[in-house]
């Protein structure tokens, strides 16, 4: 963000208490604590207890890929809000990796160790496969990657018989270092060797999506998204709110990003522009930390009348384009460029159009929120 920009925050941000506060909980600590980092390994097919497959019913990602391909880093940088440079310091791993992501939807991501073996008989294909969401094979780039699509190759073959509708996300990682021609050349090379090899072995328009991505940028974020996306109940939905409240408020474009991890869950339908991603996601940082330094309990602030309940702010930078960003609930706010010179002027409208969207947004998703709010009170708070 550029340091001349003039910056607006609007007073319902910077003010409210915690006596205030609601359900409306712009900050990480929080939301953090609701997440789970456990390990484990996968039980052989002898010692599977019955009851597991009901408690770990939550969808879940798998990272695969071969051994330092970037799937900790991954997962780190996405879900930890891990450094990208302190990802040259994670260890190799060794058992599988479960993290329990509770969030706007519950769902778990699974890191295999890159020399796991998981096609082996000893492997039960259910108890891995199972409730699955997605498959993210991770293909180092930056390195030879014929024995990493051979590898995909066979577990795409194999698996796909028991789970034919599995969505396959190929994530051709590290391309940081890469030239724009070569990233290009690298792509095109590894879509053909997967199609051919797999409609050689008979599996014609398989469901695999191929992302380029990196640590270092914004690209795995976008990957992410699109891969959580596609879990999402009622994304349609969502996209026709969202549309509806940009048309009628002038917004250039919308996203609904998660806090947590700044993944986006829903956007317009308008095409995906990366600095707009990039800027918002920026803008979502500066309101966790000014909210994290404002919020805390003090005994002798008192609050200044009635007090909105979610946090609300925007700011104007130096091009004249407005971010305005307006908390939904406690996992997902609303964050949209304005451009369009009138639509700043309404910024009554703009709350108010929002609010509205809230109101769809929370009664679309509420139910099934409420319910996993139940089910997490019932199990004592614990997430496996
Ligand atoms: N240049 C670059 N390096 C990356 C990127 N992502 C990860 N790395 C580096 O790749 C190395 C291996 O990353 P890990 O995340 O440990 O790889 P892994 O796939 O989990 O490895 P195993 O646990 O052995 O299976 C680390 O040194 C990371 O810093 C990236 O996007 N770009």
């Amino acid at each position: 963000m550029d340091p001349d920009s003039e910056h607006c925050l609007s007073t319902s941000c910077l003010l409210y208490t915690p006596a205030y506060k609601t359900n409306a909980r712009l900050s990480l600590e929080i939301i953090l604590q609701g997440t789970n980092h456990v390990s484990g390994s996968v039980q052989p097919r002898s010692a599977l207890i019955p009851n597991t497959q009901a408690r770990d019913a939550k969808p879940r990602l798998l990272l695969m890929g071969l051994r330092r391909s970037g799937k900790s880093s991954i997962a780190s940088v996405v879900f930890h809000k891990m450094p990208p440079n302190e990802t040259l310091f994670l260890e190799s791993t060794t058992r599988i990796q479960k993290d329990s992501i509770h969030s706007f939807m519950d769902f778990q991501v699974w890191d295999f160790p890159g020399q796991l073996e998981y096609l082996e008989p000893s492997f039960d294909l259910e108890d891995i496969f199972g409730s699955l969401g997605a498959l993210v094979w991770v293909i180092d780039a930056q390195d030879d990657y014929l024995d990493s699509v051979a590898r995909l190759n066979r577990t795409i073959l194999t698996v796909q018989q028991y789970y034919p509708g599995i969505n396959i996300e190929v994530f051709i990682h590290k391309v940081d270092g890469l030239s724009d021609e070569f990233r290009t050349d690298i792509y095109q090379d590894i879509v053909q060797r997967i199609s051919d090899e797999l409609s050689d072995a008979g599996y014609e328009n398989a469901p695999v999506h191929y992302y380029l991505t990196s640590i270092y940028d914004y690209s795995v974020f976008e990957a992410f998204s699109k891969v959580i996306q596609k879990l999402i109940p009622n994304l349609s939905t969502l996209e026709n709110l969202i549309n509806t409240l940009g048309n009628n408020c002038g917004f250039e474009k919308t996203y609904l990003f998660d806090v947590l991890s700044k993944i986006y869950i829903a956007s317009d339908t308008r095409p995906v522009d990366m600095a707009c991603y990039e800027m918002c996601s920026d803008y979502i940082d500066v309101i966790v930390d000014v909210s994290e330094l404002y919020s805390w309990d003090h005994p002798e602030r008192r609050p200044k009348g009635d007090q909105i309940q979610e946090a609300e702010s925007h700011v104007v930078l130096h091009d004249d384009t407005m971010i305005h960003l307006m908390e939904m609930n406690k996992y997902l706010c609303l964050v949209s460029v304005i451009r369009n010179r009138e639509s700043k002027e309404k910024r009554g409208l703009i709350d108010l159009n929002c609010r509205t969207f809230q109101d769809g947004l929370n009664e679309v998703f509420s139910r099934r929120w409420e319910q996993l709010e139940e089910t997490n009170h019932l199990d004592g708070g614990a997430l496996t």
